[in-house]
């Protein structure tokens, strides 16, 4: 195959450059579609301009069988002639002992049919393609292939069937590129005409009317509304999850907002770097010193992955000189490199000092979740499901791996392949090279298809998880109510079908996992085989030293590990991400109650607390608090009173700012709630709730949990005066004795003097009593309300109560009626008003009358002069 020199040159250049300008352009620009893809189709990118979204997208006929049908043929055709050019140098090989094809042919028609193989299978396996990455390549294509046959066609001055054959193959190749940019640019052209007729070029992608294509509302987002078609990036398995439970829709709606927020997919990826200072060890000199050796032996390890095959190798050359010598030197030298490069050798330090990196990573995210769901306020309290949120934080948790993972195994294994690829080019040559390219891009890419296709049953796997450990928690934690209605086979059959879910969306999983997995292996295996036969030719023909196939041998399986892991690695950190969402939506969730900046700590002196028409509202489509106004004075008792539901313990929680007023203010002595830190404020108060909690601990542990300095005696005296003193002693662990799960094994009754003792601990500067003898008999009740005398005695109380013969002394009485203050006075005053309190007690006294034969009196004239018998004594 004789060729003048500088063709000949050209020839080569343009038969190594050319296949590699199409494949780079192609992956390039088929990265960037990729990206934009994903973006349309999640319904996440929003670029604006000038308010609007103008992201390129499909055309309509983009996807048009006809299109796609016609493309792949003509690719595949591309791929048919470069095979056929293939078989034309097998040929003459064979009819021409001696003859081969040169090394630049062989390299470009490898690279090639690589390339356009690459452009058939994406067309093949998109529904709707993007189509400007495939043109761009062809065109390319076509403009190296025009010199390309021409050099090839001048520098022949030996014309045989061969190359003739040959010719014609190149000829055909550079039509069909040719035809493949002119029906492309047509179809491009046709494209343009059609959106500038709908006018929809420059339309918005949020098409959902909203002017300026402001998103109205969630079901609106996105480009293609409806849509559930595989773009050109096959980005529908990340991006969509028809089918998913609520919380799902729930996480795509956050995301979505936030993705609207950053801009791009970039800032969506961006916003995990939160968690950098929880892996990142900035302050921990220990755990620094534990990467840097971790570093080192990752770094002494790409050296040993090859000099431990290269060892193999020359004592292979030793044997095969026949000197009869043992290579005592080489041996030992391939024994220590072997032992280092073994699990007993370097590994050992690595796993030794990766222990405290994954515990500081395990125990900062740990801590850092933790703290901030108890840092979030009630209205995230008050939806939450306990099951779910821990399963987020445990899944969340999986990151800890993540900075290591992305530092010692991913950098690493790029290294180990970039070393793999100029390695076995020494030891044998350039086409050795390209089976390990080959085998490598298919590998990856065979891994990067089926992570895509996994996405989505990971998180239908992570979702019917979460939803199987949900419905567990609610059943145990609501074990009472269960057994009250009897539903335990109720409950027992929704746990089944749980588990049920839960397997389906594993095995989905697990299958495509697996299958994956396989497809992998199965280009691994034949890579190897075809390295080996390509090793074994060589030697054969003497032209590489057996050593050589010994040191490939032995060295594939430090090739094979880094290729699995680069797949592996796409996997694990998509799935690090995809189980990390939740926690990061939790991160994201701030609490709606805080601490300003420069929040000082509240002074009180007298406990004067002020209502300032305080409006409020769980839901604003529904008012909860209208304009409520009040004062209680420094250590005046304030009562609430009403029908249930009129927003009397939401006063409470305004004033312990479990939620911030919509309108007005509340101050205590001058200070408003919302200027002064939560601690402080919190701090002040001592509360009885309506149902009060115990921990699963002893009770003396549950008092002193009001003042966990608290000594035993304290505890004590303060049992003493919430009359459950001696009802403890009677337990037989006494103050010991624990009170099972959220207090279930204490009276409702001995539960509220409990916590009435708590509160009595405390100590606390303004006393906050929601019906706290509520489950208490009359006759108890007395002994408490002593101590309740001696409880609010000087402190500013607020006591809610529907027994109102309790808040009959209170200094001021406010009556609540859906979210109004209706009546305001002392129990005199307001008899003497004859309103709703009266009207109260009416009510609560005939009803007293039926249970504890109470007699009321009413004085039709004169109400305040209401004379009340009654047996029980309760008035
Ligand atoms: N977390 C919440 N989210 C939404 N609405 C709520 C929430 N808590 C209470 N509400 C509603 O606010 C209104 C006032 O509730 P609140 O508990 O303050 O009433 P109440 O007067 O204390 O009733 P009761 O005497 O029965 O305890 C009710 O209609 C209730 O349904």
């Amino acid at each position: 195959m004789a060729r003048s020199a500088n063709d000949s040159t050209a020839l080569q250049t343009l038969h190594y450059i050319a296949p590699a300008c199409v494949l780079v352009y192609f992956c390039a620009a088929r990265a960037i579609a990729t990206c934009c893809g994903y973006l349309v189709n999640s319904r996440f990118l929003k670029i604006i301009v000038d308010g609007r979204l103008v992201l390129h997208k499909p055309s309509k006929s983009a996807g048009g069988a006809t299109r796609r049908y016609t493309a792949i043929a003509l690719l595949a055709g591309i791929c048919a002639t470069l095979v056929g050019q293939a078989i034309t140098y097998l040929a003459r090989s064979l009819a021409e002992p001696g003859t081969w094809a040169p090394q630049d042919a062989v390299v470009y028609l490898m690279v090639s049919v690589f390339a356009y193989g690459s452009l058939v299978i994406g067309v093949a396996e998109t529904s709707s393609p993007l189509w400007h990455p495939y043109l761009g390549a062809c065109l390319l294509g076509a403009a190296f292939e025009t010199p390309i046959a021409v050099l090839d066609l001048l520098l022949h001055n030996t014309k045989n069937d061969f190359v003739f054959s040959r010719l014609a193959l190149q000829l055909c190749r550079t039509a069909l590129l040719v035809a493949f940019c002119l029906i492309g640019s047509w179809h491009a052209r046709q494209d343009r005409l059609t959106q500038c007729d709908q006018g929809d070029e420059a339309a918005p992608l949020l098409s959902n009317g909203a002017p300026n294509g402001a998103p109205t509302a969630a079901k609106s987002y996105g480009a293609f509304p409806g849509t559930d078609e595989e773009y050109d990036d096959g980005s529908s398995d990340i991006g969509s999850d028809a089918g998913d439970p609520d919380e799902t829709k729930d996480l795509k709606k956050k995301q979505l907002k936030r993705v609207e927020e950053k801009g791009s997919w970039i800032g969506y990826v961006k916003e995990f770097k939160i968690f950098i200072p929880m892996l990142w060890p900035t302050k921990n000199r220990f755990v620094q010193g534990c990467l840097a050796v971790i570093g080192l032996v990752l770094f002494a390890e790409r050296f040993l992955n090859v000099l431990v095959p290269r060892q193999l190798g020359i004592i292979t050359e030793k044997l095969t000189e026949n000197t009869g010598v043992f290579p005592v030197r080489e041996v030992a030298i391939w024994g220590i490199l072997s032992y280092l490069s073994s699990r007993a050798g370097l590994s050992v330090v690595q796993n030794l000092a990766e222990l405290p990196v994954q515990q500081f990573a395990y125990k900062s995210i740990g801590a850092e979740s933790f703290a901030h769901i108890m840092g979030l306020s009630m209205d995230f309290h008050n939806d939450k499901s306990s099951g779910e949120l821990i399963r987020a934080v445990d899944q969340g948790q999986n990151l800890q791996g993540l900075l290591e993972f992305a530092l010692f195994q991913v950098a690493p294994m790029f290294i180990d392949l970039g070393i793999a690829f100029v390695y076995v080019y020494i030891l044998f040559d350039i086409y050795m090279s390209c089976i390990l390219a080959f085998v490598g891009v298919a590998y990856i890419w065979v891994g990067a298809k089926t992570t895509a296709w996994s996405v989505r049953r990971r998180r239908r796997f992570n979702t019917a998880w979460r939803n199987e450990s949900k419905v567990q928690n609610e059943a145990i934690n609501n074990w009472q109510t269960v057994s009250h209605f009897n539903r335990g086979t109720y409950e027992c059959d929704r746990y089944v079908k749980s588990i049920d879910e839960f397997n389906a969306a594993e095995m989905s999983y697990f299958m495509a996992y697996f299958i994956g997995g396989g497809a992998q292996s199965l280009i691994m295996v034949l890579g190897r085989l075809a390295a080996s036969f390509l090793a074994i030719y060589r030697v054969s023909q003497g032209t590489v030293p057996l050593g050589n196939f010994i040191t490939l041998t032995a060295y594939w399986r430090s090739i094979e590990s880094p290729l699995a892991q680069v797949s592996w690695s796409i996997r694990r950190v998509t799935q690090m991400l995809t189980d990390s969402e939740r926690l990061l939506q939790l991160f994201q969730t701030k609490a709606t109650v805080h601490d300003i900046p420069d929040a000082k700590d509240i002074s009180i002196k007298s406990g004067e607390v002020a209502f300032e028409n305080v409006d409020f509202a769980y839901d604003v489509r529904k008012s909860t608090l209208k304009s409520v106004s009040f004062t209680a004075k420094p250590g005046q008792t304030v009562a609430l009173v009403g029908e249930t539901g009129g927003g009397k313990s939401t006063i409470l929680k305004l004033l312990y700012r479990y939620y911030d007023v919509a309108g007005g203010s509340i101050k205590i002595d001058q200070q408003d709630i919302r200027e002064v830190t939560l601690d402080s404020l919190r701090n002040s108060f001592g509360m009885v709730p309506q149902d009060p909690a115990l921990f699963n601990v002893s009770i003396m542990e549950n008092v002193r949990y009001a003042r966990l300095d608290a000594t035993d005696e304290e505890v004590k005296d303060a049992c003493r005066a919430a009359a459950i003193h001696d009802k403890i002693d009677t337990f037989p662990d006494g103050y010991k004795s624990t009170v099972g799960e959220r207090g279930v094994k204490l009276s409702g009754g001995e539960l509220q003097r409990v916590a009435i003792a708590r509160a009595i601990l405390r100590q606390p500067k303004i006393v906050l009593l929601d019906e706290a003898t509520s489950m208490i008999d009359a006759e108890t009740e007395a002994t408490i309300q002593q101590a309740f005398r001696r409880l609010t005695a000087g402190r500013t109380t607020f006591i809610i109560a529907h027994r109102l013969s309790t808040i009959q002394h209170a200094d001021l009485i406010l009556v609540i009626n859906d979210g109004e203050v209706i009546e305001r006075g002392t129990h005199e005053e307001l008899f003497r008003l004859n309103g709703k309190y009266v009207a109260l007690w009416s009510k609560q006294l005939s009803k007293d009358v039926k249970t504890v034969g109470t007699t009321l009196h009413v004085d039709e004239q004169d109400p305040a002069q209401l004379e009340i018998d009654t047996t029980a004594g309760s008035t």
